[in-house]
């Protein structure tokens, strides 16, 4: 399988704490993979450093074959790296279509004005992401609230919009931190089917931090776990339910306290 994402040694010290020490692993194309672990276990501080918003102290970040350490968030999203964040982060004084189109024009280096393109190539690049925008509000269901402020919307459909977002930006891997974070049984279910259905239309690869371990379990192909910095095992949704490690420190008993 051909690696999406490479993560080799990576490493963060804040003073003296090892939020994240020594974490390997790969993400291979179309996969959806969960970083699951206990409060503090370094998830999101591995989110950073993936998406460049934190430099690592050791270790590297490969994209599609491209080293990415170090660089800015800003950068790795025009080389195929989107996040949405826990709390959903839209522009909530700007359209549901204004905010991905917002999204869809981030991965421009510049403006499409100033990139000397003639006009019919201007038209053209507006076309593709117009065309971009409205596909995105017909998958996500957002069509009926193309023209509706974000600020408006409701809290489940706010967090939508965020990975709609992400999505616009074309990315090859989409990394989601907590997805389904304050969203009602039934809205959890419907954001599952809703990430699976967006993963297999457009080809992308997920790495997802989630507490919510029903939807970890039916969506990911594949589970990390950490636990105080480093990587304690992975594996299939299987063998992350039954490994004893994993259960010892923190799925508990069978019947999770996290679902
Ligand atoms: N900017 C920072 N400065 C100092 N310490 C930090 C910083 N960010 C995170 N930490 C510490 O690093 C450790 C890992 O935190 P992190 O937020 O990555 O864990 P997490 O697994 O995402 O936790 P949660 O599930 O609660 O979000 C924690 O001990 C945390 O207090």
């Amino acid at each position: 399988m051909k690696p999406v994402l490479q993560v080799r040694n990576l490493g963060k010290n804040f003073g003296g704490l090892k939020a994240v020490s020594g974490l390997s692993f790969e993400i291979g194309e179309n996969e959806i993979v969960g970083l699951i672990g206990p409060n503090g276990a370094g998830k999101s501080t591995a989110f950073n450093l993936i998406s460049g918003a934190l430099r690592p102290s050791a270790g590297s970040t490969v994209l599609h074959g491209r080293n990415i350490t170090g660089m800015a968030s800003s950068q790795v999203v025009r080389h195929g790296l989107a996040r949405t964040f826990q709390s959903a982060s839209v522009y909530p004084a700007a359209t549901v279509a204004e905010n991905l189109y917002r999204g869809a024009l981030s991965t421009l280096q510049g403006s499409i004005w100033t990139h000397g393109l003639s006009t019919a190539k201007q038209r053209q690049a507006i076309a593709r992401i117009g065309q971009e925008v409205d596909e995105i509000l017909d998958i996500t269901g957002l069509a009926p609230h193309r023209d509706t402020l974000a600020g408006g919307l409701s809290y489940g459909h706010q967090k939508k919009l965020g990975v709609a977002i992400g999505i616009a930006t074309r990315p090859a891997l989409l990394l989601m931190d907590e997805p389904a974070a304050g969203l009602n049984g039934e809205e959890c279910a419907e954001f599952g089917r809703l990430l699976r259905q967006m993963q297999g239309q457009r080809k992308l690869s997920m790495l997802l931090v989630e507490h919510h371990m029903a939807i970890v379990m039916e969506l990911c192909h594949r589970i990390i776990v950490m636990v105080q910095g480093k990587k304690i095992a992975e594996g299939t949704p299987d063998e992350i339910r039954a490994n004893p490690d994993v259960i010892e420190a923190y799925l508990g008993a069978p019947d999770y306290a996290h679902s």
